[in-house]
């Protein structure tokens, strides 16, 4: 049965056994499924047995749920009715381009091959009964090259659509305005234009060094050329010495072209890559944190980072191969009818086979490199666990067995890479005879016209290469169509990232940070995360301004929630949540956050210096204010008793500190900006109880006419607080007072107290 693996807003991944190791059947999933219009992409893959389904995040996921396990269903009746393999079949499905034993035939795969075999009889006969009257219509070079580029054509236009899932689509489901590559360039419209020429110079440069060689050899065997001597050039010595200098200049020319081309292309690559990097990863920093919560940041950075480099290689890298291989091509073609049009088919007619043998062989290729990422995958995660994980590996003594597990997981990939590669050398091969065929039919047939004297040897001998040059760019094709195709799946997903809205508010009403006084109030507040139920349900309470208040209860009873409405990190459903008597929502954000320091319990440090770290936002801080900001944050004693004191690097996510140090770190930056109100969020829940009653201690001047939010476990953390609110389930407010009187009440505050003072309940 399909299992659900994650659902988050606009996507889901599922395991479904029946598409593992069948192509065929995960291709029928992912048609159905994206036959709907809910669903933006779908993707099964054969190798892991995954389905990801991308889909409107206002379609509710019970339905894509209920769609999903529809596909399943109908691929399972499918299967059932048409693809009883017998035993005969299944010895037949072993071929390499067969499915999986057991998975349901292509359903148009017998249709297929009976149009093919009608039309195939169908030229044969017509070949056969028009016998030289055929021969006759081929050797017509429009003919040739005609039908030669109609096959192309067929070959390609097949080849699109069966590789077609990533069609572009904007957000609405409309034909985007631009087309994929001019959205993808953008203004690098000249740069664009530079790499082009270059790049068709250089290729023109290639085919006249290919076509002078063979007129060098022509002039010795002969002892002179017709053609330069009707230049004007006479002698066989001064005709040499004409085709050596040419040809030494387009080698140069073929060298230097094709450098600045090289150059012009990568570093066109570069742009677009840093054109789109920096424009997404400022959109990202303007999106709403719900937004950007309800994205994976794996997923996230996986755009920025691969998705982005996807879109500069393709141009850097594969736009540079398709502008040779259009050049060689556009430069052949009339160069051929002119010089040699009766020869013209047999040059031109290996150009079909070679394009459909270039798609085809890709196809199984992307298949293998599939299988063989996937076991490379494992490895590298069965790596990263092993070396995370090895202080728990040391402590359970099962270095040998984790040693055994990576050497499978090692012989496993390398046996996945030496199918692959053996299959990716055969491949070559056989393209490199279906283009060397080409060579061999111009020469017998060029051969037969110069012997008959149809065709000059002087005109023959430059084009035999020639057509080599562009059959090999050929073989390509597969690879620079896949490319493409990734490179819009990728663009897809970038601009998906680009068209989430940014954070709105910034144009709110001013409060500027010195005018705030700090008085807040909840008033009957309802707020729900998606897909849940309310953490906050009518819930009211009120802040008094430069105070200091405690809010406790129990875990999940949404203290941290508050802080997040207040900071407006998430929009609330129901209610006002106010700040000197105006709605947080009609406050101009850079404002509203700037009047609310916010320390969490988990602190973020970036990879820096300690200095820098709680500098981070108050970057023309003096030394002397740093300093004081981490003595009031009990941070200083330990700072400066490192070696290198406030220039020690913390590390990775402050991977050099402990959970306390990095906590008063994070205090010390939020006192250095001195902000109004302050909310601290279990922020000194990670140091021991001597240094907690020391920061408090020096909080208290730094409290005093300031908004403090304090939200607590431990009850000592708050005691001294103005006001202790204590949460119930949903935010409801099931007492608050001071310590004092709550304590006197002896309601759930006071039971609390008692627990964490060690002192005896009363049953
Ligand atoms: N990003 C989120 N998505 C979905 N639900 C969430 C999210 N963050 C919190 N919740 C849920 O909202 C409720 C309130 O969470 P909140 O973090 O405000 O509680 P808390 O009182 O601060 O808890 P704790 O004392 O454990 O920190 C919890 O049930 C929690 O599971």
């Amino acid at each position: 049965m399909p299992r659900v693996r994650s659902v988050i807003p606009g996507r889901q991944r599922w395991d479904v056994p029946d598409v593992c190791g069948r192509p065929v059947v995960a291709r029928l999933i992912e048609s159905l499924l994206s036959e709907h219009e809910d669903v933006v992409e779908a993707h099964a893959n054969p190798v892991t047995g995954r389905v990801l389904v991308r889909h409107d995040p206002a379609v509710p996921p019970q339905r894509i749920a209920g769609l999903v396990r529809e596909a399943v269903t109908l691929t399972r009746l499918y299967a059932r009715s048409h693809a009883v393999r017998t035993t005969a079949s299944a010895a037949a499905a072993n071929r390499p381009d067969a499915g999986h034993p057991g998975e349901p035939a292509d359903p148009t795969r017998p249709r297929k091959l009976s149009a093919a075999l009608v039309r195939g009889g169908a030229v044969a006969v017509a070949a056969l009964a028009c016998g030289k009257y055929c021969m006759a219509l081929l050797a017509r070079p429009l003919v040739s090259l005609g039908l030669a580029g109609a096959a192309t054509a067929v070959v390609v236009r097949k080849a699109w659509s069966r590789s077609d899932r990533a069609r572009q689509r904007t957000k609405d489901g409309t034909t985007p305005r631009h087309h994929p590559l001019r959205t993808i360039i953008g203004r690098h419209k000249r740069q664009l234009g530079m790499a082009t020429l270059l790049s068709v110079l250089a290729q023109l440069a290639e085919m006249a060094l290919y076509a002078l060689v063979p007129s060098t050899v022509l002039l010795l065997a002969k002892g002179e050329s017709a053609t330069l001597a009707a230049l004007g050039v006479a002698g066989a010595t001064a005709q040499l010495s004409v085709l050596v200098g040419a040809a030494l200049v387009a080698c140069l020319a073929m060298a230097a072209l094709g450098y600045g081309a090289g150059v012009a292309w990568r570093k066109l690559g570069q742009t677009v890559e840093d054109d789109w990097r920096t424009r997404t990863y400022a959109h990202v920093q303007q999106l709403a944190p719900a937004d950007l919560e309800s994205e994976r940041t794996s997923r996230v950075s996986t755009v920025l980072a691969e998705d982005i480099s996807q879109l500069g290689n393709f141009v850097g890298g594969h736009l540079h191969e398709t502008v040779q291989l259009a050049t060689s091509l556009a430069a052949l073609i009339p160069v051929y009818l002119l010089l040699a049009p009766q020869i013209a088919w047999v040059a031109f007619a290996p150009v079909p086979l070679v394009t459909w043998l270039s798609f085809r062989f890709h196809e199984r290729a992307v298949a293998d490199h599939i299988a063989s990422g996937e076991h490379r995958a494992r490895l590298s995660s069965g790596m990263a666990d092993n070396l995370q994980a090895h202080t728990t590996i040391k402590a359970a003594c099962t270095e040998e067995y984790e040693s055994t597990r990576i050497a499978e997981l090692s012989r496993e990939y390398r046996e996945a890479n030496v199918s692959t590669d053996r299959s990716a050398a055969a491949q070559a091969q056989t393209l490199r005879l279906a283009g060397c065929s080409a060579l061999v039919g111009t020469l017998l047939l060029g051969g037969r016209a110069v012997l008959k004297g149809e065709l000059a040897s002087a005109a023959f001998g430059p084009l035999i290469e020639l057509p080599g040059i562009a059959l090999v760019r050929l073989t390509r094709l597969g690879g620079i169509t896949d490319q493409y195709q990734r490179t819009l799946a990728a663009l897809e997903r970038v601009q998906y990232l680009n068209d989430l809205p940014v954070e709105s508010g910034t144009e709110g009403c001013r409060l500027p940070a010195q005018q705030v006084s700090g008085d807040i109030e909840l008033r009957k507040v309802t707020f729900a995360y998606p897909g849940r139920p309310p953490a906050l349900r009518d819930a009211s309470l009120t802040i008094a301004p430069g105070r200091t208040t405690g809010i406790v209860g129990a875990t999940g009873s949404g203290k941290t929630t508050i802080a997040k409405l207040l900071l407006r990190f998430r929009h609330l459903d129901e209610g006002h949540v106010l700040l000197d008597g105006t709605d947080v929502r009609t406050l101009a954000l850079p404002d509203l956050r700037h009047a609310i320091g916010y320390v969490s319990q988990e602190p973020f440090l970036f990879d820096s210096t300690i200095a820098e770290n709680i500098r981070y936002g108050t970057f023309d801080a003096t030394d002397e204010q740093l300093v004081e900001a981490a003595r009031t944050a009990g941070a200083h004693a330990f700072v400066d008793a490192l070696p290198d004191g406030y220039d020690t690097l913390v590390g990775e996510r402050g991977a050099a500190l402990s959970g306390g140090q990095k906590q008063r770190i994070a205090l010390a930056r939020t006192i250095l900006r001195d902000p109004p109100v302050v909310v601290l969020d279990e922020a000194t829940s990670a140091v021991d109880n001597e240094t907690e009653a020391a920061i408090q201690h020096a909080l208290q001047a730094f409290g005093t006419n300031r908004t403090m939010i304090v939200i607590a476990h431990r009850l000592s953390t708050v005691r001294s607080a103005d006001r202790i609110y204590v949460l119930g389930s949903g935010g409801l407010v099931a007492e608050y007072g001071t310590h004092d009187e709550l304590v006197a009440r002896d309601g759930t505050y006071a039971t609390l107290w008692r627990l964490q003072a060690g002192l005896r309940v009363p049953a």
